[in-house]
């Protein structure tokens, strides 16, 4: 049972998985603001859950991962429902909630994220499947990017994740072209890590998780941030740095600062001089 009473979003937590699961097949699973602002909830709370290791994100029904923003309430100028109504509502974000505080907290979240893409991963949708650590699809999944056939673009990690994935032409081409690409495709590109029949799909999506929960944790958050690193210039050198100096606080060495500060007395560090690893 979850707490939160989502409406757009399903949130589920069972044997140290989290699985996300937006609720609005009907339209494909494409986002409302209100759908944003649960899903930036949800990837909070798992961030946060201890008992948590894995986050799986995906779409209700057989149809639609996410077909990105729900282009009926699209207005001049942005989504009707103003996220104006969210946002201040999570006490200590450091972003705006909106789509991309959502795409920060996949790319951020100290635990590898699956993208399990039951079906069109379009527009928004598919930044968020590139944006994932990684991607099960099944067979009968779309991948494709439509903001230039509707009047919509995505800067940043839209594109940047995409090439990196992809390589630049190709990149471009889905972009440009808005071309709707198969599961099959989409494996041959680099842009999923596995395609499966749909009967297999959470059996597939089940023994990735399975195999990164029996992973050392600190080890994957480390790698998680070794490559934002490269991607996110020095937000993500910080988040490699602050992921070693959570480590650091827990050694003598540091605690031993903490308390010569508390206790008014020099720090004797010399000792920790001998520990000192190349
Ligand atoms: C996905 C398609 C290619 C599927 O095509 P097809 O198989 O022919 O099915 P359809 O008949 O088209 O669709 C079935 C059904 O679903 C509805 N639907 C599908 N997608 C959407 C959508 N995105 N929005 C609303 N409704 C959708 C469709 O209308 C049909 O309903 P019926 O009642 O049966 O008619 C094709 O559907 C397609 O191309 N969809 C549109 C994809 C798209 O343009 N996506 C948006 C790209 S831009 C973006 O994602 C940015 C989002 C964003 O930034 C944002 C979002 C929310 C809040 C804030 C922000 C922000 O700006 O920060």
């Amino acid at each position: 049972m979850s707490e939160f009473n989502f409406k757009d979003i399903i949130y589920e937590k069972k044997d140290r998985i989290a699985t996300i699961t937006i609720n609005r097949p009907g339209r494909y699973n494409a986002c409302r603001p209100i759908t944003i602002y649960e899903l930036t909830k949800a990837f909070i709370d798992a961030w946060a859950d201890k008992e948590i290791g894995v986050v799986v994100f995906t779409g209700a029904g057989d149809k639609a991962f996410c077909t990105g923003g729900d282009q009926s309430i699209r207005d001049v100028g942005g989504y009707k429902g103003d996220m104006k109504e969210y946002r201040g509502t999570i006490a200590t974000l450091p972003l705006e909630v909106g789509w991309q505080f959502v795409t920060f907290l996949i790319r951020h979240i100290p635990k590898p994220v699956i993208a399990r893409v039951n079906g069109y991963a379009i527009g928004g949708g598919h930044v968020w499947q590139v944006n994932c650590d990684l991607s099960i699809a099944s067979e009968t999944a779309k991948f494709g990017q439509a903001g230039p056939r509707v009047g919509s673009f995505d800067p940043g990690f839209g594109t940047g994740d995409l090439w990196r994935n992809v390589g630049l032409k190709k990149a471009k081409e889905i972009w440009y072209l808005c071309r709707i690409y198969t599961a099959q495709e989409a494996l041959e590109m680099g842009l999923v890590n596995k395609v499966v029949p749909p009967d297999k799909l959470d059996e597939e999506v089940r023994k990735w998780c399975d195999e990164l929960l029996e992973k050392s944790p600190t080890a994957l958050k480390m790698l998680k941030y070794a490559f934002l690193a490269e991607t996110d210039g020095l937000g993500g050198i910080t988040e490699l740095g602050v992921g070693g100096l959570s480590l650091y606080y827990m050694s003598d060495e540091s605690v031993e600062g903490r308390n010569a500060f508390m206790e008014k007395r020099m720090p004797d560090f010399w000792k920790y001089y001998l520990n000192l690893q190349d």
